[in-house]
């Protein structure tokens, strides 16, 4: 047996071949890792120990847990820092929840995959009550978004809504200390965290249609980096990117973030995509619902069409949800 190269094993251990960034919540490492574990099935050059790095950032968006979202501002709060670092090469790719990502990117950075996207839908979490429908009058909800308190408000009026915030487990336990008397979180959240036992109900989508693209992981790198295209490509999922395509061009269009009252969902059904969008007056006193049915090939195309129809209905109601998205 010879000595082994130490010029070799010096490169193995300093350069990774892929450098993954993440927020630090559970849920984003719980995502980072899904990928990373997708990567190396798909790849086996990437099975070899330190071919992948995971890079932790803490982001705009985790820094301000405690206010609302609303309060601050801004676009791509939870992603700023990993688009930075992803342009100045210090990461590679970088794995977001779709839900968080603003409808325009960074310039130089592409996003060419969605994984199989999980359940889109809501959980209701509460120990009081067996649903939404059956909490009594004045009975507290805890969220942070205005598209679930919007909805809220909007088809139970006689609730009360109050902000929520932090990650999953944060909320979970300000629910546990009586702070609010129910909260609701998305499924594939809970999913991915193994807490789906914390759901006491899942919301139809009739009830609480899901934020755009909710449910759904998304991967970014560089436009011009072919290494990490390559890599990514037996990753994405078809269906799935053509349902959040299509509800993204929907949210673009009317000019929202995650932060504006609006909600939708794109299904696939046979080769079409049958899409529903929803845009409330903050206070849940009005909604403007829309559907539109389109063919598969262009996802966008249908998203558009019904944020246009969306502008024709109702102008007011529109200006007054995106207004509030961006107080
Ligand atoms: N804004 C926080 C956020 N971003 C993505 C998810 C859940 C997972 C997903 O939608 O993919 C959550 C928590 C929640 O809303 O319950």
């Amino acid at each position: 047996m010879g000595t082994p190269c130490p010029y070799t094993t010096w490169i193995m251990t300093t350069r990774p071949k892929l450098v993954i960034g993440t927020r630090g919540s559970p849920l984003a490492l719980a995502q980072a890792h899904e990928v990373r574990d997708r990567l190396i099935a798909a790849h086996s050059e990437l099975a070899e120990p330190g071919s992948i790095d995971i890079r932790i950032f803490t982001t705009t968006g985790d820094a301000i847990q405690n206010r609302t979202l609303a309060e601050i501002g801004g676009k791509g709060l939870f992603t700023k820092e990993l688009d930075e670092a992803m342009v100045a090469g210090t990461i590679d790719i970088a794995v977001h929840s779709m839900k968080d990502v603003a409808t325009t990117l960074p310039p130089g950075i592409d996003l060419p995959c969605i994984l199989e996207r999980e359940d889109p839908r809501d959980a209701f979490i509460c120990h009081k009550a067996k649903t939404l429908a059956d909490l009594p009058p004045g009975a507290v909800v805890g969220t942070a978004g205005l598209r679930r308190a919007a909805q809220v408000l909007h088809r139970y009026p006689h609730l009360k809504v109050v902000p929520l915030r932090g990650n999953v487990q944060t909320r979970l336990n300000k629910l546990g200390d009586g702070v609010v008397d129910a909260t609701l979180l998305a499924i594939a959240g809970l999913n991915r965290l193994g807490m789906s036992q914390h759901a006491t109900d899942t919301l139809s989508v009739d009830t609480m249609l899901p934020a755009i693209a909710q449910g759904a992981i998304g991967v970014t790198c560089r436009e011009d980096d072919l290494t990490c295209h390559h890599y990514l490509l037996p990753l994405i999922h078809g269906e799935s990117s053509a349902r959040v395509r299509c509800e993204r061009a929907f949210l673009a269009a009317l000019d929202g973030s995650c932060r504006t009252p609006i909600a939708g969902l794109a299904e696939v059904h046979g080769r079409d995509i049958v899409f529903r969008g929803m845009v409330l007056r903050p206070d849940g006193s009005e909604a403007v619902v829309v559907n539109h049915r389109g063919p598969l090939s262009n996802p966008v195309a249908i998203g558009e069409a019904a944020a246009a129809d969306v502008r024709q209905q109702a102008s007011s109601l529109l200006a007054e949800a995106v207004s509030a998205g961006k107080a």
